[in-house]
């Protein structure tokens, strides 16, 4: 099996100032997760490397530069999925850590359970020793400006239908299939600038905004979470796969239907069990890398494929 990883950096109304620095960042990820596919290791270790250098980017609505809740501050969530066995690990209302999704990989390899959220995620993550930040030093100076933004002007549940909020974009996530055939899956989140204190959105919820299947595909999403979750969009994009579309098709019909069945956007980034790749957003951008055949593919408006040469 050729190893292949795509990643995405939120859906969104992208402003033109965000541009450059998201895609840097996508391209980046790209890269960091092909390079451990290309020594053979395991999706999982990629798709949280990809992610895990996205949280540390503050282009990103995830990690530091996280979005902030009603309050001022930080809830992050995320998610991973392996495909191999359908286990899946994930983290809600995470305050005091710099990456979530390792958090929940974690959860994946060493907890009975699937969701973790609070007070209980933070003892668990004590637990296997990861460490605390203050929470202060997850926030960004353009989170704090977008939810001051929010407070002035902001009306919490659309995106780009109907109304302007740049400012939540951001979510990241990555699919990845490895050299024996297994695919993983992992997104992690923000959130929503000026959500209520305690709000839980798509990302951490298995099926909305991850999902992961080795005999049909993978697909992270990105876009209004309570959109998102009443359409369970990942697995939807999942079972038109099943049903004989290719990942192209599938993401492009489950994106629009979801879009038309609810008035809000939303993106996803698909691969199939064979390493085709799907993308597709209703939104007016969002940011996506793939490496394929030793090229990486990005693009953040529509109809844009950009193609660069990459040694890892
Ligand atoms: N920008 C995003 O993708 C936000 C995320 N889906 C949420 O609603 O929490």
């Amino acid at each position: 099996m050729v190893p292949t990883i795509i990643v995405h950096g939120g859906a969104g109304d992208i402003p033109e100032s965000r541009v450059e620095g998201k895609l840097k960042g996508v391209k980046l990820a790209a890269v960091i997760g092909q390079r451990i596919l290309s020594e053979g290791g395991s999706a999982l270790d990629a798709v949280e490397a990809a992610v895990v250098s996205m949280e540390n980017d503050e282009y990103f609505n995830a990690g530091y530069g996280s979005v902030l809740n009603v309050n001022g501050e930080v809830e992050m969530e995320a998610s991973i999925m392996s495909g191999k066995d359908l286990n899946v690990g994930a983290v809600t209302l995470i305050k005091d850590f710099l990456h979530p999704i390792s958090i929940a990989h974690k959860v994946l390899t060493d907890s009975p359970h699937s969701l973790l959220g609070g007070e209980g995620a933070k003892l668990f993550a004590l637990e296997k020793g990861f460490t605390t930040v203050p929470p202060e030093s997850l926030i960004s100076q353009h989170a704090r400006a977008a939810l001051n933004s929010f407070l002035q002007h902001g009306e919490f549940g659309r995106t780009e239908i109907g109304m302007d909020t740049k400012s939540d974009v951001g979510t990241v996530g990555a699919v990845a299939l490895d050299s024996n055939g297994h695919i993983a899956v992992a997104t992690s989140t923000g959130g929503m600038s000026g959500k209520a204190v305690g709000r839980i959105g798509d990302t951490p919820q298995i099926g909305s905004g991850t999902y992961a299947d080795d005999y049909v595909g993978g697909v992270s999403t990105t876009g209004h979470g309570e959109t998102i979750l009443k359409y369970c969009l990942a697995h939807s994009i999942i079972k038109l796969m099943e049903n004989g579309k290719d990942a192209s098709a599938a993401t492009k019909m489950a994106v629009e239907g979801m879009t038309k069945r609810l008035n809000n956007t939303a993106g996803a980034i698909t691969l199939s069990k064979n390493g085709d790749v799907g993308i597709h957003f209703s939104s007016q951008r969002l940011a996506w890398a793939y490496i394929k055949s030793n090229k990486l593919f990005y693009g953040i408006n529509h109809d844009e494929v950009f193609e660069d040469d990459v040694s890892l």
